[in-house]
């Protein structure tokens, strides 16, 4: 520690204020990083961590308090970047219409002249290649055409990525979120590597096993400040949820361990015509899991979309859909925190087709009380809420419907570790009384509270895991193995 406090200081916030109307976002926070440290930041939803990250890159000046890097008042997003710092945010922020080429080179301003093209090129592959060895991102496409993962590996490659010297500092918003764990667990082993060659990593996640595992120190944030700042080796994930306002609940789920019986609720028929076929009971809870990117996200839109050739959904409004992506596919940008929630109930909420105000005002209270979305007024604006927020508003949107089946494509991503709990309570007693969910998820602590698991690979299912079987060893074997269906 005495070690760490000793090192140049890369950039300093101090007593930060930040207001948005009624909101303080930040109120009094303090962030020192250090060079050569990863410093891992947790916190509710809401807590402050992202508008933390918004001052150190630069993008909003404190209302109060002082911002320097490397000792030197500076202000400004050029600042930021002249100092060394850059920043991979939560919502992506690659040009979607450009090609992966064209993005190194908004991010790299030093990319011109003659051969720029192959020159950004060669620098996004080689370092896709240094943090994820063996990725198979093509990097002459559009990012259009990228998955949200391979979307987040490559502003991760940009973002590390030196023409000419390396970053000084990186900030990564959950940098995870859309990664599965193998995914995941070579970028934790780049961070480490490169803050032991000198740089600074300050590494957002609600997954407290990357932030024990990856982090020299540990900052926590509850409601805009900083309530504890220490050594990581002196947490525990215990000590750190409780740090974070949170209590630690056992997770004591009986899993049904009854066969599939009667006819399915949901079925689809072998998928690139081989492997299993899949089958959804009323009341069960289904996990779709394997390495992200092997065809989980398009069999969920092929059972909502009833694009299958081979089969149809009878009635499918009878089905709800959360969003993997939900700035592409989730959020109205738009419009309201209540509209948002309430769009897919509108005729549960009307009579005589007119929207009920009382009965959709009390649907949203409802949900802001069950999920704790934390914002003043439901009338706010969606983006006016941070990243998780959001996330549970698209929860609460399909679970509020009526919809005895509710397909979720990785719907916890960047959700805290409290509401997590709460909400894997409600999935467990929804089940229970007979609604059926498919579930995607890329964390295992997700797979193992489903009762059946369908395992993909390259598109298909190969392997089917039931109750006891439900185990990472066996999950992995099925995803790699390559005749875990035959
Ligand atoms: N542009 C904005 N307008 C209004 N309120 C905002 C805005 N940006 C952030 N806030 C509010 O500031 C608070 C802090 O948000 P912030 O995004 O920093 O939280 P966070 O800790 O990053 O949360 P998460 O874990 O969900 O990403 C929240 O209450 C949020 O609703």
């Amino acid at each position: 520690m005495t070690q760490i406090l000793k090192r140049e200081e890369v950039v300093a916030a101090r007593g930060v204020r930040i207001t948005f109307g009624a909101v303080k976002a930040l109120d009094g926070a303090d962030l020192v990083i250090h060079a050569g440290e990863c410093v891992g930041l947790v916190g509710h939803n809401g807590a402050g961590k992202s508008t933390i990250v918004n001052v150190i890159n630069g993008g909003l000046t404190p209302h109060e308090g002082s911002l320097t890097y490397g000792g030197r008042d500076e202000r400004g997003i050029s600042a930021a970047r002249a100092n060394g710092v850059r920043c991979v945010f939560q919502e992506l922020s690659l040009c979607p219409n450009l090609t992966v080429n064209e993005n190194a080179r908004i991010m790299h301003a030093d990319l011109k002249g003659w051969n720029w093209r192959s020159r950004a090129l060669s620098l996004v592959k080689t370092q896709l290649q240094e943090i994820f060895p063996g990725h198979a991102i093509d990097c002459d496409s559009t990012i259009d055409d990228l998955s949200i993962a391979e979307r987040q590996m490559v502003e991760i490659a940009i973002s590390f990525a030196g023409t000419d010297k390396k970053p000084k500092l990186v900030i990564l918003d959950e940098p995870t979120s859309s990664l599965d764990a193998g995914l995941a667990a070579q970028l934790m082993a780049y961070i480490r590597k490169f803050v032991t060659e000198g740089g600074s990593v300050l590494l957002i996640s609600h997954i407290l096993g990357e932030i024990l595992s990856t982090s020299s120190r540990i900052v926590v944030m509850k409601d805009g400040r900083v309530v504890a700042d220490r050594a990581a080796g002196d947490f525990n994930t215990h000590s750190l949820v409780e740090a974070m306002g949170n209590v630690v609940r056992e997770q004591e789920f009986s899993r049904k361990t009854t066969r599939k019986t009667g006819t399915p609720a949901l079925s689809m028929p072998p998928r690139r015509g081989h492997g299993l076929a899949f089958e959804a009971h009323r009341g069960e809870l289904i996990g779709l899991a394997g390495l992200g990117g092997h065809g989980q996200t398009e069999a969920l839109l092929d059972l909502y979309l009833g694009r299958n050739s081979n089969w149809w959904p009878t009635a499918a409004k009878e089905i709800a859909f959360v969003a993997g992506d939900r700035s592409l596919n989730g959020t109205f940008p738009l419009w309201s925190i209540l509209k948002n929630l309430s769009i897919a109930s509108l005729g549960q909420l009307s009579s005589r087709k007119m929207i009920d105000d009382g009965r959709e005002q009390a649907l949203g209270e409802s949900w802001k009380k069950r999920i704790e979305i934390r914002t003043p007024d439901m009338g706010n604006r969606i983006l006016s809420l941070s990243g998780g927020n959001q996330q549970k508003v698209l929860f609460a949107r399909a679970l509020a419907t009526t919809a005895s089946i509710v397909l979720m494509d990785d719907p916890m991503r960047g959700v805290d570790i409290g509401t997590k709990q709460e909400v894997y309570e409600i999935l467990r007693s929804e089940a229970a009384s007979g609604r059926t969910f498919i579930w995607y998820s890329t964390e295992m602590d997700e797979i193992r509270l489903c009762d059946r698991v369908y395992v993909f690979r390259e598109g298909a299912i190969v392997a089917e895991l039931v109750g006891e079987d439900i185990t990472e060893k066996n999950v992995l074997a099925a995803s790699f193995s390559e005749g875990a269906a035959a």
